[in-house]
């Protein structure tokens, strides 16, 4: 692993060295983020009457704020239901706004455990990927509705390689 090699042998890593390094993981993170969160959205309710887009929301009503319905919208992320990591590396991946991808949340209640989740995720796919292989153990369907999943939880058929694949990255 890059990252490993650059150290000395009893040199811990640290947030700066996974921060500088992994960049398409971080592509692979981001995009799973967008296809497939667990979390779709949020609510919020209306501390005073909100206008919007020429709507009012009411004080005290509740609203569901859809991330999915945002990062599954075509006019922000071109072939929206592909799989597409490689989206992420030319720019943010989307067409405009911060607001666009918001996976966390945001605001003063944004996720704290974010950053710890997306390097649990890298580290997890690092040793996925170079360590194992896997093919499906049957056929399964992917749905969007309501949410992006397996219809049968994408059973596979694990095996480790010998030797491990070489990191690229
Ligand atoms: C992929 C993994 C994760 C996703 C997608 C996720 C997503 C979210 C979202 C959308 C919220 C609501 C934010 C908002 O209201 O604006 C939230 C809140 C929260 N998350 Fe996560 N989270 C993840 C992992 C974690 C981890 C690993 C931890 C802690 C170790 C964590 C701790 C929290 C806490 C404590 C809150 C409540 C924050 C508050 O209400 O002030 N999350 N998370």
């Amino acid at each position: 692993m890059p990252i490993r090699a650059k150290k000395g042998e009893s040199e811990a890593l640290e947030w700066d060295d996974y921060k500088s390094m992994m960049p398409f993981t971080q592509c692979v993170v981001n995009e799973t983020l967008r296809v497939a969160n667990i979390i779709s959205g949020v609510f919020r309710r209306a501390m005073t009457d909100v206008d919007i887009k020429g709507y009012t929301i009411p004080k005290g009503w509740k609203v569901f704020a859809s991330f999915r319905a945002v990062h599954m919208d075509r006019d922000h992320f071109k072939d929206a239901r592909s799989f597409s990591p490689w989206r992420w590396q030319a720019n943010s991946g989307t067409t405009d706004s911060v607001n666009l991808f918001t996976p966390f949340g945001g605001g003063p209640r944004r996720c704290p455990g974010a950053e710890l989740a997306r390097v649990e995720l890298s580290v997890f796919l690092h040793h996925l990927v170079t360590q194992f292989s896997w093919v499906p153990a049957e056929e399964d369907k992917l749905v969007f509705f309501p949410t992006t999943r397996t219809q049968k939880r994408y059973p596979i058929l694990v095996q480790r390689r010998y030797p491990p694949k070489r990191c690229i990255e």
